[in-house]
């Protein structure tokens, strides 16, 4: 899979001497939905900033698509840092009008983008008249003017209710089901974990842990195996790549998963060794003591 973005060291220092970026490497693969996720001053939108080319690093590169980032590349970019400046009095489609004629996009996508986020029905309605998740939705329309392959979003649902929110993550879902690579920046993981297929944790800065979703959220929970073969299994753990610490609980024994593995990754290493487990119950921490926990974590490293 060819990589749409790559950050390597990105560090940022704020004039007042704020350091808001330190060493931050990422990747983001074609075709993921990227989630950027930390706690509110944790450097989101500077690294968006900087990427879009708002912002300048203090140290550090990126590239787009394999290039430093020109002109004939921000056309394959379509982003929503704050909401755009719509005119109040003109309908929506007034507005995309004038937006599509700054990005030199064709007017016949106009009614296509308007469909894409459901407001095609209400395209000669006021924007002033808008919800909030109608402004924030016409705000998508706007970024996708101009077919751009990447869309960059920082906090789409940030304001919105859950029916708004609801919607948000369907477009985000419809749009990246068209082939087009998604980076959003959130503070909720449940979020993250609902839309993203892939996500970045900062904290203060700092990356704290990347990579798939599932294979991030999996690594913290516990995994609770039986086995006629304890003792054979107690000698095996120690050597098991996927498990990252054990111990024994009566005839149970209390598993926690590395990183990029999963239940059915240890039910088969087992099973290649000889040992056949009689139970494997998979015990999920509630989304927020996940998100404590990698935040927390001094041990973990990025995938
Ligand atoms: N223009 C600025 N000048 C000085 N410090 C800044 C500036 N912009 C951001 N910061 C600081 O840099 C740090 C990172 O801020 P940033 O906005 O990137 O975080 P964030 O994760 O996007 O947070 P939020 O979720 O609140 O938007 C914070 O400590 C913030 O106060």
């Amino acid at each position: 899979m060819a990589n749409v973005l790559e950050i390597q060291n990105l560090s940022k220092k704020y004039p007042g001497g704020v350091q808001a970026l330190q060493q931050l490497t990422l990747t983001v693969e074609a075709g993921s939905i990227y989630g950027l996720l930390g706690p509110n001053g944790s450097g989101k939108t500077t690294t968006l900033g900087i990427v879009l080319d708002v912002l300048q690093a203090s140290q550090g590169t990126y590239n787009w698509f394999g290039q430093s980032l020109k002109k004939e590349t921000k056309r394959r970019i379509g982003a929503i840092l704050e909401t755009p400046n719509f005119y109040p009095y003109l309908s929506a489609s007034q507005n995309l009008k004038i937006i599509a004629d700054i990005k030199l996009a064709n007017h016949r996508e106009i009614d296509s983008v308007l469909q894409t986020v459901g407001l095609f029905p209400r395209r000669h309605s006021a924007f002033k008249g808008f919800s909030l998740g109608m402004k924030q939705r016409l705000a998508l329309a706007a970024a996708l003017l101009g077919d751009p392959e990447v869309l960059v979003l920082d906090e789409p649902t940030n304001g919105l209710d859950p029916q708004g929110i609801a919607e948000v993550r369907g477009i985000i879902q419809q749009v990246a089901a068209q082939g087009k690579t998604i980076i959003l920046a959130s503070h909720l993981l449940d979020e993250v974990q609902k839309v993203c297929t892939h996500m970045a944790v900062l904290q203060a800065g700092k990356l704290k842990v990347a990579g798939r979703v599932d294979a991030i959220l999996a690594q913290h929970d516990q995994v609770i195996i039986r086995t006629e073969n304890i003792t054979q299994a107690l000698g095996l753990l120690p050597q098991l790549p996927q498990v990252s610490n054990f111990r024994q609980e009566e005839n149970y024994l209390m598993l926690t998963l590395a990183n990029g593995y999963s239940s059915a990754d240890l039910n088969q290493a087992f099973f290649q060794s000889g040992i056949i487990l009689s139970e494997l119950t998979v015990r999920k921490k509630s989304l927020e003591s996940q998100f404590l926990d990698i935040i927390k974590d001094k041990n973990t490293s990025p995938a």
